[in-house]
């Protein structure tokens, strides 16, 4: 196997009564785009600060290149970079100060590093004198990943950095993951937009602290163990309510301008169809569709 970056043993983390992160474990090889799937409070966030020694963890073990983040803190700070989903800029300094603030930090110049943050600060670039407060939130996010890289970390943590962002700068920035996978960056990100899981070389889905399933995106799709089917009709919230009473079928939910079912087992999809026509549904459309990774979550949680 390759090199390990991340390593994640029966991780936990306790806020009083309640198991933020609950006996997590993965692991991250070198180079890979691995993403952290999951809800607001699923838990993503305190696993991000445990692997980047913010916080302390109350049970199992983490190592990030080979290095223990209780033990060897130090060493882990220097060479791995992060990107909180808040905060992480200071919003009172300028564009090149927050960088030229960062490289110090590390011990580095902008110079030194420039080619690996050149695309995407040539974007920012014409705002340098601009204070960071001031940026819109795609351009503040394209600077908080330049201060995240300025040291040209092994590993790169990004918690939610899409979050917030409008959808071109969204795209936009999963190409800059993408060519900074190329540069050998292993990538850790976490993302609530399942869109954004297909993105990811491999992901683990997350929920109230416990991961759900791990493997890349066509894996877990592959894994889903129903036939989905997508169902529409004029009165949508009538035929939810219909749907969800006729014996046949097992699941129901609303998805875009669909809802989504499954069937119980034996049950066929003609069945349904009949009997929505003769339950006097106008417009009845009715098939069979690969499950999405937010199918697959929604089948996972239950
Ligand atoms: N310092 C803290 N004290 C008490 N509870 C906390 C603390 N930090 C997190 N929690 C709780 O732990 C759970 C997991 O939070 P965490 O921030 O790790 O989740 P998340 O997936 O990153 O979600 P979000 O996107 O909302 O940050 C949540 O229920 C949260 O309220």
């Amino acid at each position: 196997m390759d090199r390990l970056m991340i390593d994640c043993q029966q991780l936990e983390k306790v806020f009083g009564a309640q198991k933020a992160v609950n006996a997590v474990s993965f692991q991250v090889p070198e180079g890979e785009l691995f993403g952290l799937i999951g809800p607001d409070g699923a838990g993503k966030t305190s696993i991000f600060r445990m692997l980047t020694t913010l916080l302390l963890p109350d049970g199992g073990r983490a190592t990030v290149n080979g290095l223990d983040v209780v033990e060897d803190f130090r060493a882990i700070r220097r060479q791995v970079g992060y990107m909180p989903g808040k905060f992480s800029l200071y919003q009172d300094l300028t564009v090149e100060e927050n960088l030229q603030f960062f490289a110090t930090v590390f011990d580095t110049s902008i110079q030194e590093n420039y080619a690996l943050i050149k695309d995407i600060y040539e974007q920012i670039a014409p705002f340098k004198n601009r204070r960071a407060g001031k940026l819109s939130g795609g351009m503040k996010q394209k600077l908080a990943l330049c201060c995240a890289l300025i040291h040209r970390p092994t590993v790169l943590f990004l918690d939610e950095p899409t979050t917030g962002v409008d959808t071109v700068s969204r795209k936009e920035f999963w190409e800059m993951l993408s060519r900074l996978k190329q540069e050998g960056i292993t990538i850790m990100v976490s993302t609530p937009y399942m869109d954004e899981a297909t993105l990811c070389e491999r992901i683990a889905l997350i929920q109230d602290g416990s991961i759900l399933s791990i493997n890349s995106p066509a894996g877990i799709v592959s894994e889903y163990p129903k036939t989905l089917y997508a169902v529409r009709a004029e009165r949508m919230g009538h035929l939810q309510k219909a749907l969800r009473e006729h014996a046949s079928v097992e699941r129901v939910f609303a998805f875009g301008d669909y809802h989504h079912i499954t069937l119980t087992p034996g049950a066929n999809q003609h069945t349904v169809r009949e009997w929505l026509q003769q339950a006097q549904f106008e417009g009845v459309e009715l098939k069979e569709i690969t499950p999405t990774i937010e199918d697959c979550f929604i089948h996972l949680m239950h």
